[in-house]
């Protein structure tokens, strides 16, 4: 077992109260988890204020106390050390806990407002194909070879990141790829991580509810960016108006892709409908299983990654042709008798649904109409509202506004923040039905022949947060239990 003094390596540290040279069972953000001998790291976060909770992690056993300010009244028996930031001193002292995980294996980040499960998946996927026991962080789930642990968070906090990697790490682990939030990012969630590579997708619309501006946002993904270690690669899209931003003032070796232009994986699309892709990759051409140009960037994303770390070509284009994309991604179903095609996508930003309804317009043959089902997380950025309410109209035939996961929102009121980004003459496509269910029935009611439905904005999500209690809810079981019932 390691001593606080040894845990505390690397870490900024200022005024240390007591004897650090204690052992250290467990490392705790939250007093709610501190037990006998544990060390308690006191957060200053949005909703709370961990140094609120230090003498209730004291009276719960905790052994030391981490924390920005020492309180004015100490027990003697506990070790008080302060650093001017618990955010770092936590990704740095988790790291320390576990023996420095991040060192052992391969990590790859990816960051962007869209494709990073995509992205991370079919790396994860890629790398278990070639033969490596791989782990993956991410918003549908973790993994750690073949075992599956279900994700709180797109990017988990410092202490169970560096345990989820330790356990890759003990199960024989070559690699792991991790999707790396903007939230994880000032947050420090990733603070003392060492990264082989990171991967930029595209930054668009989303998150102003808690990085305030855009150029906030920006600032806050290129961070990522500037943390890289010389040792590392970062791998840009070149087709982003921000990628050489991103990878301005970078350490790691600089490399790009893209599918416009010149770029150290170019890739061009040939031809692109409902059975796949079929790209040009070098001087190959090949069939992908992924639909749409978005997840042609996700391919060559992943296809660059792979060749920079340091596999053959033509090896990584054989595995990748045969890979599927993460669940909820454009995830369809086609109907018997009547050919109908139910899209469920996780696409909940604009730039993510104006994507998809391009691809779905794209894969129309002929006058099949577009039925969007769609709706706005609460207690989320509610400037995206109108936009996808805009988005969606303009570009689907019929429009039915439901609800996604409305937290502690009034489900109608979302509905009205999206339709007021509707313009007046499209006002009469729309239709709105709180009830996600009603919605999608309703929906499938609608559709004649060959119709395409997309219900969008939950992907794999298998609930629905309405105050606080989680429902059982799965877009695409619902869609094709309705899907038979108009077909009998
Ligand atoms: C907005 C946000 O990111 N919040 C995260 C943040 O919480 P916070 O700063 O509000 O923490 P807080 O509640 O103020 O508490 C401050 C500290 O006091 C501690 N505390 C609190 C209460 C108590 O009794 N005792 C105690 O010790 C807390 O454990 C915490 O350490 O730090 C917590 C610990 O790491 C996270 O669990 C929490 O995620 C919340 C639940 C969340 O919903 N986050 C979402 C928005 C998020 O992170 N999403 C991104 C993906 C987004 C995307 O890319 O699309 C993700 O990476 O998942
Ligand atoms: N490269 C891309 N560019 C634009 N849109 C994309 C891209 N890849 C996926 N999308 C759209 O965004 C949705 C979410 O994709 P994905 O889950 O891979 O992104 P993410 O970045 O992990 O999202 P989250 O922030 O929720 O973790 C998809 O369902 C699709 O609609
Ligand atoms: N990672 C995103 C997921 C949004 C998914 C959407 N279904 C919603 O609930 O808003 C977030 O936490 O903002
Ligand atoms: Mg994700």
């Amino acid at each position: 077992m390691k001593t606080l003094r040894e845990i505390l390596y690397n870490v900024n540290i200022g005024q240390v109260l007591g004897n650090n040279d204690i052992a250290v069972h467990a490392l705790h953000i939250d007093s709610r988890r501190v037990g006998a001998g544990d060390v308690f790291i006191a957060i200053r976060g949005l909703a709370a204020d961990g140094h609120d909770f230090i003498s209730k992690a004291i009276s719960q056993g905790a052994g030391a106390v981490v924390c920005e300010t020492i309180p004015d009244t100490t027990s003697p028996d506990v070790c008080y050390v302060q650093v001017p930031n618990s955010h770092q001193a936590a990704g740095v002292m988790a790291g320390n806990f576990y023996d420095n995980p991040s060192h052992k294996l391969q990590l790859v980040g990816v960051t962007g407002t869209n494709g990073k499960t995509t992205i991370a998946t079919l790396l994860f996927r890629l790398f278990t194909r070639l033969g490596h026991t791989c782990g993956l962080l991410s918003t549908v789930q973790n993994q750690i070879g073949e075992n599956i642990v279900p994700a709180t968070h797109t990017t988990p906090d410092p202490i169970n990141l560096n345990a989820l990697l330790a356990d890759m790490v003990a199960q024989g682990c070559d690699y792991a790829f991790m999707e790396v939030s903007s939230h994880a990012v000032h947050q420090q969630r990733i603070a003392g991580l060492k990264f082989a590579g990171g991967i930029f997708s595209n930054i668009t619309h989303d998150h102003l509810d808690y990085h305030k501006t855009f150029d906030e946002y920006i600032r806050v993904k290129k961070a990522f960016f500037d943390g890289l270690p010389a040792g590392a690669f970062a791998l840009t899209n070149l087709d982003d108006k921000r990628g050489n931003v991103m990878l301005q003032n970078t350490k790691a070796r600089k490399a790009t892709y893209s599918l416009r232009t010149m770029a150290d994986f170019k890739g061009k699309i040939l031809e692109n409908n409902l059975t796949g892709l079929i790209m040009q990759v070098g001087e190959k051409e090949v069939h992908f299983r992924l639909i749409g140009e978005f997840n042609a960037y996700n391919l060559m994303a992943v296809y660059g990654a792979a060749v920079l770390l340091g596999k053959e070509k033509d090896d990584i284009l054989a595995a990748l042709s045969n890979i599927q994309g993460a669940e909820g991604r454009f995830d369809y179903i086609v109907s018997k008798k009547l050919r109908v095609i139910g899209i469920v996508d996780y696409a909940h930003t604009p730039d993510a649904l104006l994507n998809v309804l391009a691809t779905i317009k794209n894969l129309r043959e002929g006058h099949e109409q577009i039925i969007t089902v769609v709706g706005c997380g609460g207690d989320r950025d509610k400037a995206k509202r109108p936009v996808m309410g805009q988005v969606a109209t303009e570009h689907s035939d019929r429009v039915i506004f439901t609800s996604d996961n409305p937290r502690s929102e009034d489900p109608q009121e979302i509905i009205r923040e999206m339709e007021e980004g509707v313009a007046v003459h499209q006002r009469k496509k729309t239709l709105s039905i709180a009830d996600r269910k009603e919605a999608i029935k309703t929906a499938v009611g609608f559709a004649q022949q060959e119709d395409i439905i997309l219900i969008a904005g939950k992907g794999h999500e298998k609930y629905q947060e309405i105050k606080g209690v989680k429902h059982p809810f799965d877009d695409k079981q619902v869609l094709s239990e309705v899907l038979e019932l108009l077909e009998k």
